[in-house]
């Protein structure tokens, strides 16, 4: 289990994490997702100790990750899957973590196997791609066999079949009633991975449910519109000022989020311009996710500056 208290990390005069407070059970692979900069890796550093909260609190287990006795043993993480001394082969670099952990050999081939590295075991890390040095950060934040298991975007990068082994593995691992946590900024990859989601922007949660749920939430009618004549700039105001959104499709079209055809095409008929689409469309999820995160305000400032 991991709780967060009104947890907030400030560098400066950037307001990296912003009171956020949420609790993460065992048991099921929970993604932590979030356009870039809006304070996924800060969290999770804070989680691990790397950092310390400006305000605020988050627990491990109920203790700050600084009081667990043998951290490795309770938490696993993977934040840089690059991090590793690139001439070490993948069993020597996990040779060293298990020795100064006090952890056995036995424990290192179990854990190249469980990734699929047992095969390149004396490798040079160096030289692995970045999907075979993912498995490898996971392999190291599986040494301890922890309970809570924490990976910064551990499927970035990874071809099809390598985001199939990941599904599996941190499935099977939350099956055993580990807790999992794993960042992403990709939110399809993250719907196949994570049951629950955790959606912040700019450092706010701003959803916090199960991915089923989130995936239903989005009921707000969207349509493509295309203006017979012109670049529809009226249209684009008058709907702005309905309180919808605009954002203008690189063919010239229009995509309105917030009202139905039938209003739309009211409004058109007010400012006398002629339509010649308009194509109810169906929510796609990159759009939930940019409204949720705020990347929909942003358009919508754009939008208003056609005024
Ligand atoms: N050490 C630091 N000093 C100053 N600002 C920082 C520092 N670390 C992060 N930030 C800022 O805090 C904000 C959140 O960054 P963070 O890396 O946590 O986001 P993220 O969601 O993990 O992004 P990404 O998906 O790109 O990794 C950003 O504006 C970032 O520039």
């Amino acid at each position: 289990m991991i709780e967060a208290l009104g947890l907030t990390k400030r560098y400066g005069d950037v307001l990296a994490v912003d009171d956020l407070s949420f609790r993460i059970p065992p048991g099921q692979v929970t993604g932590f997702l979030g356009p870039n900069g809006s304070g996924k890796t800060t969290t999770m550093r804070m989680i691990l100790g790397l950092d310390r909260p400006s305000a605020g609190s988050v627990t491990v287990n109920g203790h700050r990750y600084v009081d667990l006795p043998v951290p490795m043993r309770e938490v696993g993480a993977m934040l840089d899957a690059r991090a590793v001394h690139p001439r070490r082969t993948a069993y020597n670099h996990l040779r060293c973590l298990a020795r100064s952990n006090g952890i056995g050999r036995s424990r290192v081939d179990a854990v190249l196997e469980l990734v699929g590295l047992d095969g390149a075991a004396d490798t040079r890390a160096g030289t692995f791609s970045l999907g075979m040095a993912q498995r490898l950060g996971i392999a190291a934040a599986l040494l301890g066999d922890p309970g809570v298991l924490i990976l910064d975007e551990p499927a970035n990068g990874l071809d099809p079949e390598g985001m199939h082994w990941i599904r599996g593995l941190l499935r099977d691992l939350a099956g055993e009633g580990r807790t999992v946590l794993l960042s992403s900024h990709a939110l399809n990859e993250m719907t196949h991975i994570a049951d629950h989601l955790i959606v912040i922007g700019r450092g706010s949660i701003v959803a916090d449910a199960s991915t089923e749920q989130l995936l239903k939430s989005d009921d707000t009618p969207r349509v493509l519109v295309r203006v017979a004549d012109g670049y529809g700039e009226s249209l684009s105001r008058a709907v702005v000022e309905a309180g919808a959104d605009v954002r203008r499709m690189a063919d010239g079209a229009l995509l309105v989020s917030g009202l139905d055809s039938t209003r739309i095409s009211a409004l058109a008929a007010a400012g006398g311009e002629d339509i010649s689409e308009l194509t109810p469309q169906v929510a796609s999820l990159e759009e939930t996710f940019m409204r949720l995160t705020g990347a929909y305000v942003d358009y919508r400032a754009v939008a208003g500056e056609w005024r």
